[in-house]
């Protein structure tokens, strides 16, 4: 049988982002000097290197089995393929997006004015449904100077910490989506025991990254009440200690907020509370 092939872009933002996941997940390779093709150390897949917006499409014709790209690109494309899983990285929106000035004060006040996007198929469906006709100008990049150009009234363009719009004078006027890396698959699903262990393999790694693993004793008389601030993934792990009034918890808990978690446990009466970052899990 012919090797299972996972298609990831070749350069951006994305390249190294989906290289490191794979890796974290065990699935390791060397791409050669600008080579479009490498093999996974020790499994039979094929890593194919294509530009992030063609992803979409070449998994929906077969040209790849799984994808890595991001779901913004998969709505633009209009393909048939599924999304197996969000990757948790990669997070931005879509936004439709004004200079700071402007007089506009709804979507159907910009009747048929001209909006600059690399997103033409989602700009139009959003701005149709809001009743607007933009006549739009496809661009594959630098929108946001299309204004400023003159060639355009609006923008819809990838917004993530919104340093570009600002220093254009631009501000979000409506956004559209909000979007991340995914893990996509062909409709076909040619090999479904090697695709499913892929998305194991890839969810230990991105719910490991997601989560903190939080250990602390508490006296037995408050455990309930611990249990409510970390009930980890499914519940919590209690153990006995030597004396008995006392138990030890184990329970993972969202990364981002294990610090306020540790102050709420720390009010209660909790001790040696220590936080430990996970690898990889299997829940
Ligand atoms: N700030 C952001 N700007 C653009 N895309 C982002 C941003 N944050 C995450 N992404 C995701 O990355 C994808 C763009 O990936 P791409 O491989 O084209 O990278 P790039 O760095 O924009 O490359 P290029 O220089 O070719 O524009 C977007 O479709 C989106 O899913
Ligand atoms: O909200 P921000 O954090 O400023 O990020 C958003 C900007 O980043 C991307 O551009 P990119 O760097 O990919 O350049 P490009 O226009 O050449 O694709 C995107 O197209 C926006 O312009
Ligand atoms: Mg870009």
């Amino acid at each position: 049988m012919e090797n299972f092939r996972i298609g990831i872009p070749s350069k951006g933002r994305l390249a190294e982002v989906a290289t490191e996941l794979l890796g974290d997940a065990g699935m390791k390779f060397r791409r050669q000097d600008r080579s479009l093709f490498a093999r996974v150390r020790d499994m039979p897949i094929d890593i194919t290197f294509l530009r992030t917006d063609d992803i979409p499409v070449l998994c929906a014709e077969g040209a790849i089995d799984m994808g890595i790209t991001g779901s913004d690109l998969v709505q633009e494309a209009e393909v048939d393929v599924e999304t197996r899983m969000e990757l948790g990285v990669g997070k931005c929106r879509l936004a439709l997006c004004v200079p700071e000035d402007t007089d506009w004060k709804s979507v159907e006040d910009m009747k048929s004015c001209r909006v600059a996007t690399s997103f033409p198929n989602v700009t139009k469906s959003y701005m149709v449904a809001n009743g607007a006709k933009p006549h739009l100008v496809n661009l594959s990049g630098s929108v946001e100077v299309m204004i400023s150009l003159g060639i355009a009234d609006a923008i819809v363009d990838l917004v993530e910490t919104g340093s570009t719009l600002a220093a254009n004078r631009l501000k979000i006027f409506a956004e559209i989506g909000s979007y991340q890396t995914v893990l996509i698959q062909n409709k076909q699903n040619r090999q479904p025991e090697l695709a499913d262990r892929i998305v194991r393999r890839l969810e230990g790694v991105v719910i490991a990254r997601d989560y903190s693993l939080l250990e602390y004793n508490i006296p037995r008389e408050k455990l309930a009440a611990a249990e409510q601030i970390t009930p980890g993934f499914n519940s919590p792990t209690i153990n006995p200690l030597e004396d008995t009034d006392w138990c030890a918890v184990r329970a993972m808990v969202k990364r981002k907020e294990v610090i306020g978690v540790m102050e709420k446990l720390e009010e209660l009466g909790a001790s040696a509370i220590l936080q430990t970052n996970i690898a990889n899990c299997r829940l």
